[in-house]
């Protein structure tokens, strides 16, 4: 079953040109100019029931403004959608009685009274049945291990802490769909943990669709199977997170450990140096790993040789690292 479908997803703003100086401002609020800013370009993609994918991309790439589409905050300049067989603009009420939405950087918590408050406030908004509600509390408490901070005020929660009951907030009405955009920002990594474990429990256990905006590898990594990668508003990437390496990354990384300290001082061409120190050497090989170990193991005297693929870290720096050369190249 689809979730999510769109065709031609297109967001362009509007924006005022500010001049500078005082005559400038002026001259703006006088004979206002504008310049179009096209944040997606459309995009085409769809989402299956049960699907946990992320959706990233540089800062400024459109992600945001894709997220808020679907969930029928923005209205698209152009193009179709279609979130849970509704129109999220014409559909917004029924939309969200199905949707979840957690902003890493916005809080949907009142300030100043316990979690627990505004969960049962939430319970109202969306008329859950009240035995529904109690039951579906439990299990977020349970898993976001809640306990001891439902009754402290919000304002007092550490980050982690409240992005949990953020996130629990978002799945109380039983969302089929939740985008999560920049959840576990700011976080130390037990916090990330528990989040991500709570969230793949939820996909689990109800099926829970998930898209994730994350600059955050880990996330993706443990969270998602499929990842979309926009840039400057195009989708340049729709596959498997193992597919992600396969395209973008054309090298491998050698790890060498020595018997004796050693100098290298010769080596193939397309091969460069990470890291070396006296005992240790570590390369990135574009070409020829073979011609590689034949030269170090006779050159110099090696005691360990290990060749890894370079890590999602690194694929998603050289994604950005292009789309930033890119970017240069078209100012
Ligand atoms: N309300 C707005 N008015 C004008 N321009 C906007 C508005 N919202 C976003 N933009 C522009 O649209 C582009 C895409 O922004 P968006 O917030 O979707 O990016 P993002 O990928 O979510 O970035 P980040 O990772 O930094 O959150 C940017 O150039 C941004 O400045």
């Amino acid at each position: 079953m689809l979730i999510i479908r769109t065709s031609n997803l297109t967001k362009e703003f509007s924006l005022k040109k500010k001049k500078k100086g005082l005559r400038g401002s002026i001259q703006s609020i006088l004979k206002p100019s504008y310049q179009t800013i096209k944040a997606v370009k459309g995009i085409n993609f769809q989402v299956k029931q049960g699907e946990m994918l992320g959706f990233i991309g540089p800062n400024g790439s459109g992600k945001s403004t894709t997220i808020k589409m679907l969930s029928g905050i923005l209205t698209p300049s152009e193009g179709e959608l279609q979130v849970l067989g509704t129109n999220p603009v014409t559909q917004r009420r029924k939309l969200t009685r199905h949707i979840g939405t957690v902003y890493g950087q916005k809080s949907q918590l009142w300030y100043h009274i316990p979690p627990i408050d505004t969960f049962y406030l939430f319970s109202k908004i969306y008329e859950i049945e009240e035995n529904a509600f109690k039951k579906q509390l439990d299990k977020l408490v349970e898993l976001f291990q809640l306990e001891n901070i439902l009754n402290v005020a919000a304002r007092k929660l550490s980050l982690g802490q409240r992005m949990k009951c953020e996130i629990a907030a978002s799945l109380l009405h039983q969302p089929k769909l939740v985008f999560l955009d920049e959840p576990t920002i700011g976080l130390d990594i037990i916090a990330k943990q528990q989040i991500r474990e709570a969230l793949l429990e939820m996909n689990r256990s109800e099926g829970t669709t998930v898209m994730l905006t994350s600059h955050d590898v880990g996330d993706i990594e443990s969270l998602c199977d499929r990842v979309i990668v926009i840039n400057q508003g195009e989708m340049v990437f729709d596959d498997h997170i193992d597919q992600l390496k396969r395209r973008f990354i054309h090298h491998k990384v050698v790890e060498i450990g020595f018997t004796k300290p050693t100098v290298v001082n010769s080596l193939p061409p397309d091969v460069d140096i990470i890291y070396a120190d006296q005992m240790n050497l570590k390369l990135k090989v574009k070409h020829g790993i073979s011609q590689l170990m034949e030269h170090l193991m006779v050159q110099y005297s090696v005691a360990d040789l290990n060749i890894n693929e370079p890590s999602m870290e690194e694929v998603i720096r050289s994604i950005y690292q292009e789309s930033s050369q890119e970017e240069v190249k078209n100012a």
